[in-house]
């Protein structure tokens, strides 16, 4: 990549006297261009005129060795300026708009010569010579344009409406310019500078006057006019060493009618106002037909009726994309660690798709977007986020669940139940595809704590019923150790509820530490039985429903019990370290029942398996509280499968606790390694502990006497 270089090229350049115009004059010069150096030599406000100011860089040009000529017409005869360029060079190739005059007043003093002379100068000066080149360039199959248009322009300024105007008029003629001349290799751009110059001497403080250097926006300027620069029709700031795009952006705005036979009310407009001026998720448009396509997309969905009979207020539209799923995934504890989830992980993968349980999130983001969410649905109550518990979730999928796409979701509040400790919010939400499909159904029972008893109904008919319990051992276990961060990870997949991360306002809503999302264990357990019961294959995810009957703190570890009925997998999930149920009364609906592969199914058993050690280990323990207090003793458990280590277990003798990885302080008195297998057969007493000693099978290392007298502890006759 060598020196960006102008030979053979001729460059205008028009109030090229001072300044800006100067510093490009003299950068084209040194870089080989053939420059016209125009100046009218003119005041700041337009007045008097002189040769000199040309003739100074013009001398200064070829000084350096460059090549220059002056031309003192006014930019208003730009076709003189045009033919200066020709009788001395004999071509044009660029031409840089730089000439202005500025006219200041406020807005109800400007005068009919203050605005027409910036008018005249600025826009169509402008157009003038532009117009010149123009017809030069469309021959010859290439040009480049500069107009100069102003922050004042782009977002006004006090006492420059004329000046404002002016600018901002040229952004226009350079948009239509750059539409017009991209075929011929003729590009427009706009360049809005901040330099110090005789226009801005005495407007800005010294001290930032001084960094405002021409020579900072001159190669901003030259790189937009080369013959390797493919940028058109853009809008470049620049100045003190910084230069970058700006672009008029669009909101997605709000559909006005539901249907083609609707009118369109003044009043509508006010409910919807809010969303006409969102402007998260603004577009771009390049050109009118890209402004015209969006405007015949949201006619095609009024005339489908996306939004039949909807206030908009309750109708919320999300993107999401591929980052948004995998994000998710992440938050519910997908993890490379596990083989079959890298199809949640890599977009790339040939299985990538998304966790069903993704398509809570649009859910969640139109209630926190919706006016009749659960926070006001309480006549007369208004309930604050923190008092605002997930309650019980039901998800059903109906369409595709495509990589990504556009989500339009409506909210409607289906009942209030008065549950006298708090009133439990049931709210029907249902999202559309881009073609109007039902693509997914939700429900949220949200439960505001303490807004009950208000005289509502105890029960009601709308809320999605949940499943007892089927008695008898689950037919399979799987746990997951969620981290102190899971919270801090989950919320950005959408639920900002500060109830998860901010301490004190988890205090305040009555927890002595922020909670987990309710969402996030649901999603972490229909992962696991997905994992269990489907291959993780989402196609075969139906539906899933929960109560979340107490709250799970990030880092406790999630133990989900599932027994199969048929196509329906029944579950409850506990958190193993207070064996409290934080998820009951649950299901996951699938179209059919597809076993793991041998080896998930292996690695579930031993999930199964050690879990129930695991709990009789505890029980016991808890049975002979002396004996094991006698032991006095921290013991570490190595699980291994083939040699590897697959499991690890403190069990704390004297304070009877036992938990999941290794001590919290100081070193085991005693590591205990068995395999799997083994430690199956001692599970299910197939296998004498001191018998596992003596044969090798379970190895000890560190206090030889505390593992045997924990032999007898370990001894059970507990069937699994
Ligand atoms: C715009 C806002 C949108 C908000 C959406 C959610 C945003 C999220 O960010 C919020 C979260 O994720 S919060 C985290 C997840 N949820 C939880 O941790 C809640 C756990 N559950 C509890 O603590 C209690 O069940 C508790 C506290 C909920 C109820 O306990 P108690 O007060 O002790 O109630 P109890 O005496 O057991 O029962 C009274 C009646 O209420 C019904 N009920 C109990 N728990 C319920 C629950 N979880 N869902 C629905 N109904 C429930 C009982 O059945 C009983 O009614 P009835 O006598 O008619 O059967």
């Amino acid at each position: 990549m060598g020196e960006l270089r102008f030979d053979g090229r001729v460059v205008i350049i028009t109030g090229a006297g001072a300044g800006l115009g100067r510093t490009y004059a003299l950068l084209f010069g040194s870089r080989g261009a053939k420059v016209v150096v125009n100046d009218l030599g003119g005041g700041r406000h337009g007045e008097g005129k002189s040769s000199k100011a040309a003739d100074d860089v013009v001398a200064e040009i070829k000084r350096n060795g460059g090549i220059a000529v002056a031309d003192y017409n006014s930019v208003v005869e730009g076709e003189k300026i045009i033919k200066t360029a020709l009788d001395n060079f004999g071509r044009v190739d660029v031409l840089v708009n730089n000439a202005g005059i500025l006219r200041d007043k406020s807005f109800p003093r400007i005068s009919n010569v203050d605005w027409d002379l910036i008018q005249d100068v600025h826009l169509k000066g402008s157009f003038k010579t532009t117009q010149a080149a123009f017809t030069l360039f469309k021959k010859q199959g290439y040009g480049r344009i500069i107009m100069t248009t102003s922050n004042s322009g782009l977002y006004g300024n006090f006492g420059q409406a004329n000046y404002s105007a002016a600018k901002l008029g040229l952004v226009g003629l350079a948009n239509t310019i750059a539409i017009e001349g991209a075929k011929y290799n003729i590009h427009c751009n706009c360049i809005a500078p901040t330099a110090a110059s005789r226009l801005t001497e005495d407007i800005l403080p010294p001290d930032i006057f001084n960094e405002l250097k021409p020579e900072f926006i001159a190669p901003v300027v030259a790189y937009l006019c080369h013959e390797s620069c493919q940028e058109n029709g853009s809008v470049i700031e620049s100045g003190a060493g910084w230069a970058g795009k700006c672009h008029l952006i669009r909101s997605n705005g709000a559909l006005l009618r539901s249907n083609m036979v609707d009118a369109v009310t003044i009043e509508k407009v006010r409910d919807s106002w809010s969303k006409i001026i969102n402007m998260e998720n603004g577009q771009h448009f390049n050109k009118p037909s890209d402004a015209t396509m969006a405007l015949v997309s949201a006619l095609e969905s009024i005339r489908e009726g996306v939004k039949n009979d909807v206030n908009d207020d309750d109708v919320n539209v999300c993107d999401y994309t591929e980052k948004d799923l995998i994000l998710y995934a992440l938050g519910v504890g997908a993890s490379l660690a596990n083989e079959s989830d890298l199809r949640f992980l890599y977009e790339n993968d040939e299985n990538f798709s998304p966790l069903p349980t993704y398509f809570v999130c649009p859910a969640l983001t139109a209630m926190f977007m919706s006016k009749n969410s659960a926070a006001t649905a309480i006549p007369g109550k208004e309930v604050s986020l923190e008092k605002i518990l997930h309650g019980e979730q039901y998800l059903e999928i109906l369409g595709d669940m495509k990589p990504s796409g556009r989500l339009t979701t409506k909210v409607e509040v289906a009942e209030v139940l008065d549950k006298g400790s708090g009133a439990l919010i049931v709210s029907n939400i249902d999202s559309y595809d881009e073609a109007g499909n039902l693509i997914v159904r939700n429900q949220v029972a949200s439960f505001a704590i303490g807004a009950g008893n208000f005289g509502g109904p105890r029960t009601g008919s709308k809320l999605v019923a949940c499943v007892s319990k089927p008695t008898g051992s689950p037919d399979m276990v799987l746990t997951y150790k969620t981290t102190v961060d899971q919270a801090a990870l989950y919320r950005l997949s959408g639920d900002f509820n500060p109830l998860h991360i901010d301490p004190n306002l988890a205090a305040l809503g009555g927890f002595e530490k922020p909670i987990l999302h309710g969402l996030c264990s649901l999603g972490v357990s229909v992962r696991l039985i997905l994992a269990a019961y489907a291959d993780s294959d989402v196609s075969l995810f139906k539906a899933v429903k929960v109560r979340f009957t107490k709250p799970v703190v990030p880092g406790q570890t999630l133990k989900v019990h599932m027994w199969r009925k048929g196509n329906r997998i029944i579950f409850e999930t506990l958190v193993s370290e207070t064996n409290a149920t934080v998820i009951s009364g649950a299901y996951v609906d699938l179209k059919s029942v597809k076993l793991s592969s041998v080896q998930a199914n292996k690695a579930a058993a031993m999930a199964l398996l050690s879990d129930a050690v695991f709990e009789m280990i505890q029980s016991r323990v808890k049975e002979q509280p002396e004996k094991a207090k006698s032991v006095n003793a921290v013991f570490l458990f190595n699980i291994t499968k083939d040699g590897k280590q697959v499991k690890q277990w403190t069990m704390d003798l004297k304070n009877a606790s036992i938990h999941e990885g290794t001590p919290t302080s100081g070193k085991p008195q005693t590591t205990l390694t068995i395999s799997d297998s083994d430690f199956i057969e001692l599970a299910t007493g197939k296998l004498n502990p001191q018998t596992a000693f003596m044969k090798g099978k379970l190895k000890v290392a560190g206090n030889i006497m505390l593992a045997q007298k924990l032999g007898p502890l370990l001894k059970s006759d507990a069937k699994l």
